[in-house]
């Protein structure tokens, strides 16, 4: 039959969920608490139980573990107002079938029950196991970092490559990182590598090492990045930028799992998963020759897509609270607090930086705003200028309108494959401009370009700037 028992205090929404269940031809049971669904459970058992975390008495997570040992063929679904990832993975590795992140869309809510319902019908639930990682602190309450929190929980029982798409500054680290200590792998090492900041030549001993003598400097044996990983996780920033023959050589590594120092004659096993990062459109590369399309395929067995910040505005109110609450404490200040309206400019800025920009506009808040309160005048220039917003709309139109002359020009004379050559230009104007205006502060004119600091040492290179 298709019952559904729904546990929750909160009468209103039991009622919105006995509704639409009932649309969806589910009978329900509703309850107010924990232990009368202990009692019940006794006697009967539904194909479905949905429950809230927060309860008076048993708590969602108690009488989630209590069902996981007493009755490990039903499916549970775990609600929690209290969206982050502790509660994701709390619940995942108690046993949960699904996590419902409220406020929920009723469709959602219907179409996971109805997922739970086939499971439970099939009597196939995983098994999840238990993990004691440290976890790390993401904070996300938008959806698509609900998705990201869930595929954290779905992946801990795995080793699978992952592949992280995002914007610089978005938490591609920090989800790497999250994934890794919520994986078998967590006692082993986690080895960040960034191949957008290592030179090209130097890309393949770091990798793999190399023996001695094995190249001019190479005075002694060295190890390269997947020996100390080996057991655990490497996770490769910036995977576009990686030079196509060490991709050759990485993609053996992952089949074989065995390699050559540089210069060795000797194999070296490894057993380490991959997690890639790019905020580049790999399958473009692919399309391009630029990366190999069977490593592409290697590493996108499981891909994660970090939001801009910008498009996911409803975050920005915790994370502030949580950077400026860290900075105070690093800085032994006391905490600032931001006016509702200026909370309102923040939101309302299109943060290039994501995430990072986010935290160094706090840390410098912390330090530089007069007094406990944060005003809209105390923001940094660049949050809090309608009018120059305005008025470079209006200069936004003009380059526009002379750049649309110049391309109309150059394709009415047959000019093909375009795109090199206006990106080379922009980026040369652009950086030179970022420098002259921060002074040649790399980091800063970073940071305005809404590059992580690694990309503008990389298109640094790549444009001859000395
Ligand atoms: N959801 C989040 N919650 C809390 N802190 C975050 C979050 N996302 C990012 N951060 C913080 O923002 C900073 C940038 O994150 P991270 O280095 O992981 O970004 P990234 O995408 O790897 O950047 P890049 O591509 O430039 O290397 C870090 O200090 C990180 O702790």
């Amino acid at each position: 039959m298709k019952n559904v028992w729904l546990v929750d205090d909160d009468a209103s929404i039991r009622f919105v969920l006995e509704k639409a269940l009932a649309r969806a031809d589910f009978q329900t049971e509703s309850f107010s608490n924990g232990q009368d669904v202990l009692t019940a459970l006794t006697y009967d058992q539904p194909a479905v139980l949905i429950s809230d975390v927060r309860m008076p008495g048993i708590d969602g997570m108690a009488l989630l573990e209590e069902i996981a040992e007493q009755h490990p063929n039903l499916p549970v679904i775990i609600m929690t107002a209290h969206s982050d990832l502790d509660s994701a993975v709390n619940a995942f590795q108690k046993g949960a079938f699904e996590y419902l992140a409220k406020p929920f869309d009723l469709d959602e809510a219907v179409s996971l029950v109805e997922r739970a319902y086939q499971a439970s019908s099939q009597n196939n639930k995983a098994k999840r196991p238990s993990s004691n990682g440290k976890q790390p602190d993401i904070i996300g309450e938008a959806p698509a970092m609900q998705e990201v929190f869930r595929a954290i929980g779905k992946l801990s029982v795995s080793s699978m490559s992952v592949l992280i798409n995002g914007e610089s500054g978005t938490g591609k680290e920090l989800v790497a990182g999250a994934l890794h200590n919520h994986s078998p792998r967590r006692e082993q090492p986690f080895i960040a590598l960034n191949m957008a900041a290592i030179p090209k030549d130097l890309v393949e001993s770091e990798l793999f090492g190399h023996e001695k003598g094995a190249f001019t400097g190479a005075d002694s044996i060295r190890r390269g990045r997947f020996e100390q990983a080996n057991g655990g996780t490497l996770f490769l920033d910036e995977i576009g930028d990686m030079p196509l023959d060490v991709q050759t050589r990485l993609l053996r590594v992952l089949a074989d799992g065995e390699f050559y120092r540089v210069g060795g004659h000797h194999s070296v096993k490894v057993d380490v998963r991959i997690i890639a990062a790019t905020h580049q459109d790999l399958e473009r590369l692919v399309e391009q020759g630029e990366f190999r399309e069977d490593l592409f395929h290697r590493l996108n067995v499981v891909r994660l897509k970090l939001p801009p910040l910008r498009e996911r505005r409803e975050d920005i109110a915790k994370l502030s609270e949580n950077f400026l609450a860290r900075s105070a404490k690093e800085l032994k200040v006391p905490c600032k607090i931001l006016t509702p309206e200026a909370l309102t400019v923040m939101q309302a800025f299109h943060w290039p930086g994501n995430v990072r920009q986010l935290e160094n506009s706090c840390r410098w808040l912390t330090v530089m705003a007069p007094g406990d309160v944060i005003n809209v005048a105390d923001l940094p220039e660049e949050l809090n200028q309608p009018l120059k917003a305005a008025t470079s709309e209006a200069i936004e139109g003009d380059w526009l309108d002379a750049f649309q002359h110049w391309l109309e020009q150059e394709l009415h004379q047959g000019k093909e494959d375009i795109w090199p050559q206006v990106q080379a230009q922009l980026e040369t104007r652009l950086i030179k401009t970022a420098l002259a205006v921060c002074h040649g502060h790399k980091q800063e004119a970073a940071l305005k370009i809404g590059w992580g600091r690694n990309t503008l040492t990389r298109k640094l290179k790549e444009r001859n700037f000395t």
